[in-house]
């Protein structure tokens, strides 16, 4: 019997012990107990104080009777803010973040040029209803309860392959959250095709067990049937749905708070729009306001190939594991299967090196020939994992995505060819925007209206900060300034005065000097709003002296200007620093990659810069010489008598010589028009724009028009 045997182990082991040790661990005891030990006249008196003794508060059997499984729903249930939902604000982020993730990641898989449909409705003054909708190739019927009902249930955790999800906790975790805050269930439709049935499904994760309980259909949900009929149904229910022929909707209840600026929806949509060139995304917000990203190309990004783990990436227990699955093969195989770059000489050589068979089989692996095994994998040399499995953005596309939606004259991007950390392939990709008109004065009287109103910041400095993107703090002072407002003014209460005072300022004052650098973060092309300072991006930006490529930098500060820089990471697995994946852990290959990357647009920039200086300068010169070369003419001419048109002309000519760079265009790869050997030649990825003919950084576009009542 199983407890007999236990009971003999430990009997065999009391009695192996030493009897040496028994006496020391007395004697030791005894000395503690003398120590803790108060004289009696001390006791008494701590008695007599009212602070006795502690006295055992329970016992081995009685905590036994509390300590159970902990259900993994229970564990994020109580520790919502490791996946992101650490306040209202960030839950609405995160909740519209993982629906519109698994929604590209989907159509991406399957090979459809996503369509993402977002719609957030106010129900309550704290809470929203969000439903994000796309045209991806849907869900099974019996999976549905599952991917949205069960956390840690998805397809993407056991395997090496670049997508934006990697852990199955997301839209399970999202929809948990908005039951535990509304006690709404999640919602979820899904068409794999249009002549066959819809499935919808009501549901609520059960914490305690980890498992879906689905409330509609008497707990089987419902088909709706293809066609009119199945119309009927969705619009008789008050169903959400876009018509498409397949896809999947998730409609989610949650207690939320609705911000614009920093960190906010419309951020993280405009920012994906960026780095994802080939989807369409609509975006209604609870202010009616209609957003329209359309694809700028129709190409789906090459599909990324799912590797094995390479050897140098693999920790001692997770070694252990794999041999313990490997349920019975030969060492050899073993290594050549479940590796990359393991072929059958370089499984001999690891062997041989842990002094270990080849066709050992790896179910007699010990702990100690594992651990034989691990070394020797480290001594071995073993190539680098393939890359190809590793798709980029790519300069093209970067450059297209950014001019797009950020405002600027000069765009540069560079990616980098792959490496790896800890075994894991990886790819940075760099993109930088300069110049253009600042948001701050390009908005109009009634959206700094709906901005002044709509915003949750408690001062107009942090309203300016945190609307504007890279005005930075020295900008907001400056219009506050200007405005002559006080900085701890309440945005919401400003007389109509002030904020006619402070849109004239916003309009008027040069900000670019005060402006500092905005950061992008991507991570397979998904952006990364919170914990800037902890990621390793912002730690190598803030260590490169951009104070070489023209722009002004204070010592551990971001760079000033109107600069924009995105920087992407694609990877098999990135490594986050949390669950809730919003920065990148501090690997040196990682960190070296990016340093490397912002060097390639940095150089870029400090030679348009530097051209356009001399353009100025050369400018300002021939400027001065204009000026006077009338006066010259006249006196020379008055002196010797030579004609003053000719001179003139000839002057003017001799001037315009001297300073040629003056009339210096660049075509939109920043080369000059005009053939000329000291031509600036900025290699093929750059884009250089006229930047009054770009829209706004804050650019609303207008209101859905209300449907005519019917008499
Ligand atoms: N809109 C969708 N269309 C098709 N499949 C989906 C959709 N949404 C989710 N899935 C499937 O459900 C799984 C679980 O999604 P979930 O968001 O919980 O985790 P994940 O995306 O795998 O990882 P992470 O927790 O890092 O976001 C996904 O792996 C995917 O297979």
């Amino acid at each position: 019997m199983a407890t007999a045997k236990k009971k003999t182990a430990k009997k065999k082991v009391r009695a192996a012990k030493p009897a040496t040790r028994s006496v020391k661990k007395k004697k030791v005891k005894k000395k503690v107990r003398k120590k803790v030990a108060a004289p009696a006249s001390e006791q008494s008196l701590a008695e007599s104080n009212g602070v006795a003794s502690p006295k055992r508060r329970t016992t081995a059997k009685a905590m036994a009777a509390t300590q159970r499984d902990i259900s993994v729903s229970e564990f994020f249930a109580k520790n919502r803010h490791l996946l992101g939902f650490d306040n209202p604000r960030k839950a609405l982020l995160t909740t519209v973040k993982e629906a519109v993730d698994n929604s590209i990641d989907a159509c991406e898989e399957a090979g459809i040029l996503p369509e993402i449909w977002v719609h957030i409705q106010q129900t309550s003054a704290d809470h929203y209803k969000v439903g994000i909708q796309d045209n991806g190739p849907g869900i099974l019927k019996k999976q549905i309860p599952l991917i949205f009902g069960k956390l840690l249930y998805g397809s993407k955790f056991h395997r090496l392959r670049q997508s934006r999800g990697q852990q199955g906790i997301g839209i399970s975790a999202a929809g948990m959250y908005g039951v535990q805050t509304t006690g709404k269930p999640v919602k979820i439709i899904s068409k794999v095709g249009a002549r066959k049935s819809a499935h919808y499904y009501e549901i609520q994760i059960d914490t305690k067990k980890n498992e879906p309980r689905i409330l509609n259909g008497k707990g089987e949900g419902v088909d709706i049937p293809p066609g009119d009929k199945g119309k009927e149904y969705i619009e008789k229910h008050g169903i959400e749905w876009v018509e498409q022929p397949h896809g999947t909707r998730v409609t989610i209840e949650l207690e939320a708070k609705f911000v614009r600026g920093r960190g906010s929806v419309g951020e993280y949509l405009e920012q994906t729009a960026i780095a994802n060139p080939h989807i369409t995304l609509n975006y209604e917000d609870p202010d009616d306001f209609v957003y329209t990203y359309e694809r700028s190309t129709k190409t789906l990004p090459p599909e990324p190939k799912e590797i094995k783990p390479h050897p140098y990436g693999v920790e001692m227990g997770r070694l252990a594991t794999m041999l313990e699955e490997a349920q019975g093969s030969t060492l050899s195989e073993f290594l050549t299967s479940r590796f990359s770059r393991v072929s059958s000489p370089i499984a001999r050589r690891i062997c041989q090196s842990a002094g270990v068979g080849t066709r050992t089989n790896t179910r007699k692996v010990g702990r100690k020939e594992a651990e034989l095994l691990f070394h020797a994998i480290q001594k071995t040399k073993i190539a680098a994992p393939a890359t190809d499995c590793i798709c980029p953005i790519g300069e093209d596309l970067i450059l297209k995505g950014m001019h797009k939606v950020v405002p600027g004259e000069f765009y540069a991007a560079a990616t980098r060819p792959p490496s790896v950390y800890r075994g894991n392939p990886f790819q940075i990709e760099v993109g930088l925007t300069y110049g253009g008109t600042a948001p701050t004065q390009n908005i109009t009287k009634d959206l700094l209206l709906d901005l002044l109103e709509e915003t949750d910041a408690r001062t107009v400095r942090q309203f300016l900060v945190h609307t504007f993107n890279g005005l930075g703090g020295e900008g907001a002072d400056k219009i506050i300034k200007t405005a002559s407002l006080g900085t701890r003014q309440t945005p919401g209460k400003l007389k109509p005065k002030e904020i006619e005072a402070l849109f004239t300022a916003m309009k008027n004052v040069n900000i670019a000097e005060g402006q500092s650098m905005e950061v992008l973060r991507y991570a397979n092309r998904v952006p990364l709003q919170f914990q800037q300072s902890a990621c390793a991006i912002t730690q190598t930006i803030l260590n490169t002296n951009w104070r070489s490529y023209g722009l002004s930098q204070s010592r551990g500060g971001l760079p000033k200007g109107p600069v924009s820089l995105m920087v992407h990471i694609a990877s098999v697995w990135v490594p986050f620093t949390s669950e809730s994946k919003e920065a990148i852990a501090n690997y040196p290959e990682i960190q070296k990659e990016i340093r490397l990357g912002l060097q390639a647009v940095g150089r870029k920039l400090g030679m348009f810069l530097r051209r356009r200086l001399r353009v100025k300068q050369q400018s300002d010169r021939r400027e001065i010489f204009l000026r006077y070369l009338k006066e010259v003419s006249n006196a020379v001419s008055e002196i010797n008598g030579v004609k003053q048109p000719e001179l003139y002309e000839q002057l003017v000519n001799v001037a315009k010589r001297r300073t040629a760079d003056a009339d210096m265009k660049l075509d939109e790869r920043g080369k000059k028009i005009q053939e000329d050997p000291t031509q600036l030649d900025l290699g093929e990825n750059v884009l250089i724009v006229d930047p009054t003919q770009h829209e706004a950084a804050i650019n609303r576009v207008e209101t859905v028009e209300e449907e005519p009542e019917q008499d």
